[in-house]
């Protein structure tokens, strides 16, 4: 069975919702953050911190290509994996993506109330939230809207499931 593949903004849901998603499919799980705070055995924040965001992305790339086609997977991405190197095209040849289209107001609302969550890009206390997060929304929205599937909203895992249905 395809992969599918779920990306958006952060907080936008990817990782909570994708769980949700492989549990009603009977698919397994992944998160792409989680394999590379794996494999690096460091956090996201460190990752940046130490070797800096070039490095991480070609981590990211690294990790999406051991990701084999057919393996009735749901695969969570970090927020930015599609809009680097050839990412997106990767993830449509081997999968079904799905565009979570959160609204910035609500991903700020939820970064700020989750202010533990290891973002090193976003800053729940930046007064700049809401604007560097609607300019970043603008910048990846040209990656984003190549997905298969794109759902608008404050998204339910029954809601994808649902728009999932006729690409199974
Ligand atoms: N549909 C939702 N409704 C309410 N809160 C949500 C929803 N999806 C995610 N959240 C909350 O927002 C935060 C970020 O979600 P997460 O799944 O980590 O997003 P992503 O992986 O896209 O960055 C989490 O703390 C989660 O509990
Ligand atoms: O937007 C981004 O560039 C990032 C989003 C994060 O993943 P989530 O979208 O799951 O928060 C994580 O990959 C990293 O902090 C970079
Ligand atoms: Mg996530």
């Amino acid at each position: 069975m395809k992969n599918i593949f779920l990306i958006g903004m952060p907080s936008s849901g990817k990782s909570t919702l994708g769980k949700r998603i492989a549990k009603a499919l009977h698919y397994r799980f992944v998160d792409t953050d989680k394999l590379i705070v794996r494999n690096e055995n460091r956090s996201i924040a460190t990752i940046f911190a130490q070797s800096g965001e070039a490095y991480f992305r070609e981590a990211e790339c690294r990790v999406l290509r051991t990701i084999r086609p057919g393996n009735s997977l749901v695969v969570s991405t970090g927020g930015g994996m599609p809009c680097f190197h050839d990412n997106m095209a990767y993830i449509n040849a081997t999968g079904v993506s799905v565009f979570l289209d959160v609204p910035v107001d609500v991903l700020v609302r939820r970064m700020v109330a989750h202010a533990q969550e290891d973002r090193p890009l976003y800053s729940p206390n930046d007064p700049e939230l809401l604007k560097s997060l609607q300019q970043r929304y603008v910048s990846r929205l040209p990656f984003y809207s190549q997905a298969h599937i794109i759902v608008h909203g404050e998204t339910s895992a029954d809601d994808v499931l649902r728009q999932l249905g006729e690409w199974l």
